[in-house]
């Protein structure tokens, strides 16, 4: 039999020159700059930029950059009409994959997949993801759909549409640290995704599409979901070691935890850590971080596995102020940027992804006639 490689685990599939994840010393670079560098002395839509463009914007760059997308800001009557219409029990994540179906429909650009018009696209699904998500949020809740604010910066405009109000400045800054944090990670699932469907030469959107079913499952961007429905679950620090053992024990998947390529430790938890910290002293509750600790030491000990970026972001964004079934979504208004830096890149030097599998079913039978 041939040999398997499962999971393509420790396969080499392709070149990137976008994002270096390097195990050996717990670092990651995009486009060759550090993420804590750019988390310390950038906001998220110079890094949208920097991924999808190669190089960090200079002043002009960035205005242009900046007045695009908020140009480019607002969802048409169909596309808030289809979020509207959905069920509300329906996860925003669902929703959101609906919405930039239709929200695809609408360009008529169908087979222009020239790099001009896909920066085009790109800047269109920057602008209108958070519009969507904020949409289907409101939606949910019973409340009305709050149009978005062209002259707020991209992540201070997001509150604006969720909740109505822009929140004080730290929360504006630890919001858009997990952005810079969650925007690209070479060849995770959803990229991956993202890239087999552009090798077929099909379009942006069906490749963002496809790579937000994929980033929905819990073992990849929906973990930061089933981090908090664990931390809530187990509610106090005083239980979170018990909690742990008895799951160990249960063998089960602790949320949060392992990676399929760091195995020491996961390059943007010190960061994340930093500012879901910050967010515990800002609205004056611990108890989350000191669950939070818990685990992390508890499974370290036992396992000697270590957490992934959604342990510290889960509790950060709930400290926020969002409801759970928002983390995923905001994963994903930050991650289009890794996405599409893959398919430009994916499309400039085009081959489709079809690999082999190794047939172990029965060996070749007769059909007999009835
Ligand atoms: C942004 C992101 O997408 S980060 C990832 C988010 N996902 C999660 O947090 C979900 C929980 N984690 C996991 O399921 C896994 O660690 C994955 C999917 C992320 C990585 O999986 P893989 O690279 O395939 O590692 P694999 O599953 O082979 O784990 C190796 C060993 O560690 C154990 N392990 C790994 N992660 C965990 C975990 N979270 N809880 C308990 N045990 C774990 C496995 O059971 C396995 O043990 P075994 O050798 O005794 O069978
Ligand atoms: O790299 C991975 O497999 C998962 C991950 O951390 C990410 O996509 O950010």
């Amino acid at each position: 039999m041939e040999q398997v490689f499962k999971g393509l685990a420790g396969v080499t599939v392709d070149t990137s020159a976008i994002s270096k994840v390097m195990p050996e010393t717990n670092s990651l670079t995009y486009r060759g700059y550090a993420v804590e560098e750019l988390c310390e002395y950038r906001d998220f839509l110079d890094v949208a930029y920097l991924l999808v463009h190669g190089e960090l914007p200079d002043k002009t760059q960035k205005e242009k950059f900046m007045a695009a997308e908020q140009a480019k800001r607002g969802l048409s009557k169909e596309v808030l009409n289809c979020l509207q219409s959905l069920p509300t029990h329906a996860h925003p994540m669902d929703s959101l994959r609906t919405g930039i179906s239709i929200f695809g429909c609408e360009d008529e650009r169908i087979w222009d997949n020239s790099h001009d018009t896909n920066l085009d696209k790109y800047l269109s699904l920057l602008a209108n993801i958070p519009c969507m998500i904020a949409a289907s949020y409101r939606h949910k809740i019973g409340k009305l759909y709050i149009r978005p604010d062209r002259t707020l910066s991209f992540s201070e405009n997001f509150f604006h549409m969720c909740f109505g109000e822009v929140p004080a400045p730290e929360v504006i800054k630890a919001f858009d640290v997990s952005l810079i944090l969650y925007a690209e990670h070479s060849f995770n699932a959803s990229t991956f995704t993202a890239r087999v469907i552009t090798s077929t030469t099909s379009d942006i959107y069906s490749a963002v599409t496809g790579a937000i079913g994929a980033l929905k499952g819990p073992l990849h961007g929906g973990a930061n979901e089933m981090v908090m429905h664990m931390l809530k679950e187990i509610d106090q620090p005083g239980q979170a070691e018990e909690w742990m053992l008895t799951a160990l024990q249960e063998k089960r998947k602790i949320m949060g935890f392992g990676h399929r390529v760091y195995k020491n430790g996961d390059s943007r938890v010190p960061t994340m850590k930093k500012y879901a910290r910050k967010m515990a002293d800002f609205v004056g509750e611990k108890k989350w971080i000191e669950i939070s600790d818990i685990l992390e030491k508890v499974m370290l000990r036992e396992k000697n596995i270590y957490p992934n970026l959604d342990f510290p972001a889960g509790p950060a964004y709930y400290m926020m102020g969002f409801e759970i079934e928002m983390f995923t979504p905001i994963f994903v208004m930050s991650r289009v940027a890794g996405w599409t830096a893959n398919i430009l890149e994916q499309n400039a030097n085009n081959k489709l992804i079809r690999p082999l599998s190794s047939y172990n079913g029965v060996p070749q039978r007769k059909v007999l006639p009835f």
